[in-house]
């Protein structure tokens, strides 16, 4: 069970806005996060990944404080064990495909089995530089997953995806999320495009 209870101020269009969100989510969640641009999505999942620091609030995940600015906790990213897929990929230009799930595991099973899912078995060697951007998108999947998170942050993983492509990878993580006990928190501009697969949402409304 995660629960957040949040605010931060944001830069706004006019002046600033502020972030409120209240919100549980149930072990083995997954929850589609909608809004405006700029309402404060991609902001909502740094401040889990600790990334960003709320102004005020608390995250606790399966009763740890994660973040509580009355007891000062703030627990750094490395030690919230979760897995993220950013908006640009933030692959790294001198890995290879390969190198980047090593980097996070030393399974070659379960690096051959992503490698798999993704569509990226005959790309292991290839750097990001070499690959289209639905497989640069892809390997930041991939590399999110590789060391099997209990909670997996996603922004926007599916779009730059042909709906073939992205129904076919939906399906396979959906297995992967229930095998694996993941929570995820997808953030989605798509309507249809979690379809069977998110069970719960979170509208940020402006
Ligand atoms: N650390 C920060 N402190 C204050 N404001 C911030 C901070 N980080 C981002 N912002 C501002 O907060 C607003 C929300 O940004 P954010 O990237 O979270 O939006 P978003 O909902 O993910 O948008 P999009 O759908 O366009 O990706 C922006 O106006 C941004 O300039």
């Amino acid at each position: 069970m995660i629960e957040i209870v949040v605010e931060k101020k944001l830069k706004a269009y006019k002046g600033l806005n502020t972030l409120q969100i209240s919100k549980e989510i149930p072990e083995g969640a997954i929850l589609r996060i909608t809004g405006p641009s700029g309402v404060g999505k991609t902001t909502l999942l740094k401040m889990i990944a600790g990334l960003a620091t709320p102004d005020s609030g608390k995250i606790i995940v399966d009763g740890i404080i994660w973040f509580d600015d009355a007891k000062k906790i703030n627990l750094p990213p490395q030690q919230r064990h979760i897995g993220f897929v950013f908006q640009d990929y933030a692959l790294f230009p001198n890995m290879t495909v390969k190198q980047h799930l090593e980097y996070a595991t030393t399974d070659a099973e379960w690096i051959n089995r992503l490698l798999a899912i993704g569509m990226l078995e005959n790309f292991e060697e290839e750097k990001p530089a070499h690959l289209s951007g639905g497989q640069q998108q892809r390997l930041s999947v991939l590399r999110a997953l590789a060391i099997k998170p209990k909670l997996l942050l996603m922004d926007e993983p599916f779009s730059a995806l042909d709906i073939k492509t992205k129904s076919g990878l939906i399906m396979q993580l959906k297995t992967l999320f229930a095998e694996l006990d993941i929570t995820a928190l997808i953030v989605s501009h798509n309507p249809q495009e979690l379809d069977g697969i998110s069970t719960d949402e979170l509208d940020l409304e402006q």
